[in-house]
């Protein structure tokens, strides 16, 4: 068994504030025994991209973050920071796992970046941030978790390349519009079809460039049954049990029967009907 904190935000332009505030998360989920604390994307800033706000391993929010892991003792994914990606104007929109000790073991940087052109909302994630296309699998204490960011939720290929994984971690700054409408099915369905946790920390509120965010971070067991929807600005803290995980994969597919599949031809296609 296993429990973590799965983190609400409302992640605003002044980063030492929300720096500050992450501390003080991180120091009560270790208090209620979290071993792992995940925060969602966008969580040491969230506003305009500027060129002082482009880190690297040195950068505070690692440095502050990695200092409160180790302080605390707690594993932290720190769920999306822009990082460094040798462009300046295009930084990588990266998710970085911290160990107890408070070294950096893994970046995942986002490899499918956020567009929507809709009545309420008008987004072009590439326009500024450079796109990545490594996949990353943590193993943390016995328990694989692998990572993506966000608008990732909506391209399935990707958490079956990841299966096998026991947990996908999925944090995020989703938006109302389409969150409404898409978030809770897509996390549940990536659970259900994986046959893994699906652990989705996110931001909740308007972010100070007029985002409207959906908030509900969300924690999905291996049968796609919701453990937790956080509502407000604090935490869920979530068990993460290996016998729930066995039990869905005994049951249903087993975790090489949801390895990605290789077809053996393309698809034929038949006309019908004249
Ligand atoms: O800009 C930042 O600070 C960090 N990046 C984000 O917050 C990105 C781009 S705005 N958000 C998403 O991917 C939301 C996806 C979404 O809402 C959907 O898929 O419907």
């Amino acid at each position: 068994m296993m429990r973590v904190a799965v983190v609400q935000l409302s992640s605003g332009p002044d980063r030492d504030a929300n720096l500050t505030h992450i501390e003080g998360v991180i120091e009560r989920a270790a208090a209620a025994g979290a071993a792992l604390v995940l925060l969602p994307e966008a969580c040491s800033y969230r506003g305009e991209l500027a060129p002082d706000l482009v880190e690297d391993r040195n950068g505070p929010t690692l440095t502050r973050i990695g200092a409160a892991a180790r302080r605390n003792e707690v594993a932290v994914l720190v769920g999306g920071l822009w990082l460094d990606s040798g462009d300046p104007a295009r930084p990588y929109n990266a998710s970085v796992f911290i160990d107890p000790a408070g070294k950096v073991v893994a970046e995942y940087n986002k490899v499918h970046l956020f567009r929507l052109q809709s009545v309420d909302v008008s987004e072009d994630e590439g326009s500024y941030t450079t796109a990545g296309d490594q996949l990353v699998i943590v193993e943390f204490n016995g328990i694989s978790f692998g990572l993506s960011i966000c608008y990732d939720l909506r391209f399935p290929e990707l958490y079956r390349a990841l299966s096998g994984a026991d947990v996908l971690c999925v944090p995020s700054n989703f938006s109302a519009v389409t969150g409404t409408a898409h978030w809770e099915p897509l996390l549940r369905a990536r659970a259900i079809e994986n046959l893994c946790y699906v652990l989705a920390p996110a931001q909740e509120g308007v972010s100070e460039d007029g985002f409207v965010t959906h908030g509900h971070s969300l924690a999905v067991d291996p049968w796609g049954r919701v453990l937790a929807d956080v509502d407000g600005t604090e935490m869920a803290i979530v068990e993460l049990d290996p016998a729930v995980l066995a039990e869905a994969r005994a049951a249903l597919n087993s975790p090489a029967e949801v390895a990605p599949h290789v077809y053996s031809r393309d698809v034929l296609r038949v006309v019908a009907g004249g």
